[in-house]
């Protein structure tokens, strides 16, 4: 997929973030060109509107459907902005790129079916709009990326990925836990796709749409897409995510913009002391790996088991105090603990099998 094209729209601004905003469903006429009007108003160029709600459980609030489409034709006319909403099945694509809907996305209960996400492909074949495909619910990021190249194999180019937040037991802080670690990966795997970030799903609570878009765009993210009402304490859905369309432009203007081209000789010479440290690194593990063999080997001759849980649980418990008392997160050490045990195993399980 290396011939993906970035998300452009004639007349956009290419610079990083590209920002789609808009409500989370599309309620009224009033409320989408209100809304859409504020925003335009304040430089943002996409409008979003969910228009068929795929809601958890039956009885709320399932969208306008097919009738908002002459409200987001009226958006178009009014404000000049382009606009978009979610599609989940050849219905809503048809219905959407008839009424001339400039960018769809699909989302994570889609994404994380393949037999629906082929059935919107299929009816995007011979089309050009540009698509960006939610994470799944699950972090699973072959999942994730089977959907994008589904949309890639109808021949779209301009595809994009929205990283959502995972659903997750804990919901103590985000209603969908970021785990940012999976689109990195995602990025290394498809460093072409852009990636946009939904801080408003992410974090459930408008306080985190502000510090959750920060992150992405420290991250590298391209665009944001992120939830606006006009009143949003009276939104028929996810009130509690939304803002004003005027507290979405002071976000906005006060993130950090960081510039990835630069890299100055300060860094480079740090980047040297990295590296060194990392031969230590990998000095020293190789030298502890033939340690455990050498253990292996007396376990052998005293037909002793590879496995030594409790010496395992000492070391894994006073290596992630130590790591705390270090500033180092005490999770981030047992996962590394767990690795290099993982190895070492693996290693002893090869003298023993001698
Ligand atoms: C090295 C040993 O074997 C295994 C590997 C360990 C390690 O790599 O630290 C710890 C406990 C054992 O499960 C050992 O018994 O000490």
């Amino acid at each position: 997929m290396n011939d993906i094209q970035p998300i452009t729209l004639p007349g956009i601004d290419p610079r990083r973030p590209l920002v789609i905003a808009g409500p989370c469903s599309a309620e009224t006429e009033e409320q989408v060109l209100g809304t859409a009007r504020s925003l335009a108003a304040e430089g943002i160029r996409i409008c979003r509107a969910g228009l068929w709600k795929p809601r958890t459980k039956p009885g709320g609030f399932e969208g306008v459907g097919e009738a908002g489409i002459a409200w987001l034709q009226r958006v178009k006319r009014e404000t000049g902005m382009y606009t978009s909403t979610e599609v989940a099945t050849r219905e809503h694509v048809a219905t959407a790129l008839k009424g001339g809907v400039d960018l769809l996305w699909i989302g994570a209960r889609t994404a994380a079916n393949p037999f629906a996400m082929q059935e919107i492909a299929d009816a995007l074949r011979g089309t050009d709009v540009p698509v960006l495909v939610k994470n799944p619910v699950s972090p699973d990021l072959e999942l994730w990326i089977g959907a994008i190249e589904r949309i890639y194999n109808a021949g779209i180019r301009r595809i994009g990925a929205i990283h959502r937040g995972f659903t997750s037991i804990d919901k103590s802080l985000y209603r969908n836990h970021p785990m940012w670690a999976i689109p990195i990966e995602l990025h290394r795997r498809l460093p072409r796709l852009p990636i946009f970030c939904d801080p408003s799903h992410i974090g459930g609570k408008r306080e985190l749409i502000a510090p959750l878009s920060q992150q992405a765009m420290d991250l590298g993210f391209d665009g944001l897409i992120i939830e606006a009402h006009c009143s949003p304490d009276c939104a028929w859905s996810d009130k509690a995510q939304q803002v004003t369309p005027e507290a979405l432009a002071y976000i906005i203007r006060n993130l950090v913009i960081r510039d990835e081209s630069i890299t100055t000789e300060s860094l480079t010479e740090l980047r040297s002391q990295i590296d060194k440290l990392d031969d230590q690194l990998l000095e020293l593990l190789s030298r502890r790996m033939r340690v455990s063999r050498d253990i292996g080997q007396y376990k052998k001759e005293h037909n002793m088991p590879v496995l030594q849980t409790q010496r395992y649980e000492e070391l894994l418990a006073r290596r992630a105090g130590q790591a705390g008392q270090m500033g180092m997160d005490r999770e981030f050490m047992r996962t590394v603990l767990q690795a290099i045990h993982e190895e070492s195993i693996r290693q002893q399980m090869e003298v023993l099998g001698k």
